[in-house]
């Protein structure tokens, strides 16, 4: 993984690509997808578009949960070459598996697919958006490799479970009332 760490610093091989990994890499960050979500929440005056995305909601806190407690359970720490100059985060992001933008990006991505209706090259989009997040944590030095796929193989699982306890007005009458004008 170090030697894929190509953006691992301004000196590194690839240096000059590192400003428009770390523009990716706030791409797959939990606080624009969580404040985006909130924002489209409030927004929304459908009440099938806020069933989507209240349990998107979900699925964003549910990851963060998950991969803090895994985090803290493994603490593998990040790569040496890794620069700590990330966008927003918490203690346990001193630690690196698994990777939490991998996670997202996942978990995202999926959920994208199945609740959104978009062209094929849309869709396609959305997969190369997903897999250029997982791969710029190994490029910026940010991660191990495992750590990313074990947290693309966690944020895909982790969809299944959000589409199992989908929540929906019959389930969560009272978080529906929350949002309902
Ligand atoms: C503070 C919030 C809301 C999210 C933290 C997002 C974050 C910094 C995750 C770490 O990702 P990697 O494990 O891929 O480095």
């Amino acid at each position: 993984s170090k030697r894929l760490g190509v953006c691992a610093g301004e000196g590194s091989a690839w240096g000059s690509a590192r400003p428009l990994m770390k523009v990716i890499e706030i791409s797959g960050h939990g606080v624009p997808w969580l404040l985006g979500t909130f924002y489209g929440l409030c927004q929304s005056d459908s009440s099938a578009a806020r069933e989507v995305l209240l349990n998107l909601l979900f699925a964003l806190l549910l990851d963060l949960v998950l991969v803090a407690v895994v985090k803290g359970l493994v603490k593998r720490p990040r790569p040496t070459h890794n620069k700590m100059d990330m966008f927003v985060t918490i203690s346990v992001d001193k630690y690196s598996f698994p990777s939490g933008h991998a996670t997202r990006a996942a978990l995202v991505c999926r959920f994208i697919l199945r609740h959104l209706v978009l062209a094929v090259p849309l869709r396609v989009l959305v997969v190369l958006w997903a897999l250029i997040v997982s791969i710029s944590r190994v490029m910026l030095g940010r991660h191990n490799m495992t750590d990313v796929l074990f947290g693309l193989l966690l944020g895909y699982a982790l969809y299944s479970v959000v589409e199992h306890c989908w929540l929906s007005p019959l389930s969560a009458p009272a978080l529906f009332a929350l949002w309902s004008h």
